[in-house]
């Protein structure tokens, strides 16, 4: 099989495998300097910016219900919306040996998403579902909801969210046996643009045992059909 590597835009390497086999870059595209500044400095100058943008539209900031915005936004960009950019916020995940030696479905579902599309900034809300086998290592369930919440706070696109949930797992898990799925509705879409209100996106992204279709259908069974 040919392997030849291309650099991507942040100058990690993609291989390529064949002609459609590709390792997955799911890294969230950062500076290289994306955390020299404290939250404290972003949230200053994220602050003086926003006001430009209020003042742009024609707003008076002496107006006493505008005047504490701009402060407001950057709070909430650096320490609510987006603290999942920060890799110091990633929630410490403590795993316990599978002493029960339970090996079927473990079903996460009805996890919350609470995120924001890159290309706008506006709110995808939805729900997570995730499941693993156990090996020898077993997760205490409401770290997997944390580790959905703390990808989901960032500016994303659907298809990487379930990527990094999925590869995280795995690696704390030990396993390749998990499989996340995603269904949301963009604001993008509902709101604005082709404002449809009705339609939701699904993704889905597994491994290991997940690959065959009798696993994937009774995860798929068990979430059900999922609105959202
Ligand atoms: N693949 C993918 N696309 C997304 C996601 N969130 C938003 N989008 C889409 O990103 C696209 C951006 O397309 P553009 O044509 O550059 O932007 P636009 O002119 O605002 O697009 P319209 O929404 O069609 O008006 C839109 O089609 C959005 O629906 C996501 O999570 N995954
Ligand atoms: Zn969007």
């Amino acid at each position: 099989m040919n392997v030849a590597q291309m650099k991507d835009r942040n100058n990690e390497r993609i291989e390529i495998l064949g002609d459609n086999h590709f390792s997955k870059n799911t890294e969230t595209p950062l500076r290289a300097d994306a955390f020299d500044k404290s939250d404290d400095e972003k949230i200053k100058n994220i602050q003086y910016h926003f006001e430009m943008i209020m003042k742009e539209m024609g707003l008076d900031l002496t107006d006493d219900s505008l005047s504490g915005t701009p402060y407001r936004v950057a709070k909430m960009y650096i320490k609510e919306l987006f603290y999942g950019l920060n890799p110091a916020n990633r929630p410490k995940l403590s795993t316990f040996e599978n002493k029960y030696g339970y090996q079927k479905m473990l079903v996460e579902q009805n996890i919350t998403i609470d995120s924001a599309c890159e290309h706008h900034f506006l709110p995808i809300v939805g729900h997570a579902h995730v499941a693993y086998i156990p090996k020898d290592k077993v997760i205490g369930l409401s770290k997997i909801n944390r580790l959905v919440d703390y990808y989901a706070h960032r500016p994303q696109v659907q298809e990487r969210l379930v990527l990094q949930i999925c590869n995280d797992l795995q690696k704390v898990l030990g396993t390749e046996d998990v499989i996340v799925a995603v269904s949301a509705k963009h604001l993008c879409v509902s709101s604005r643009g082709i404002k449809d209100k009705n339609s939701f996106t699904t993704t889905l992204e597994y491994g290991g045992c997940f690959a065959d279709k009798t696993y994937r259908d009774e995860f798929l069974t068990i979430i059900g059909q999922q609105s959202v």
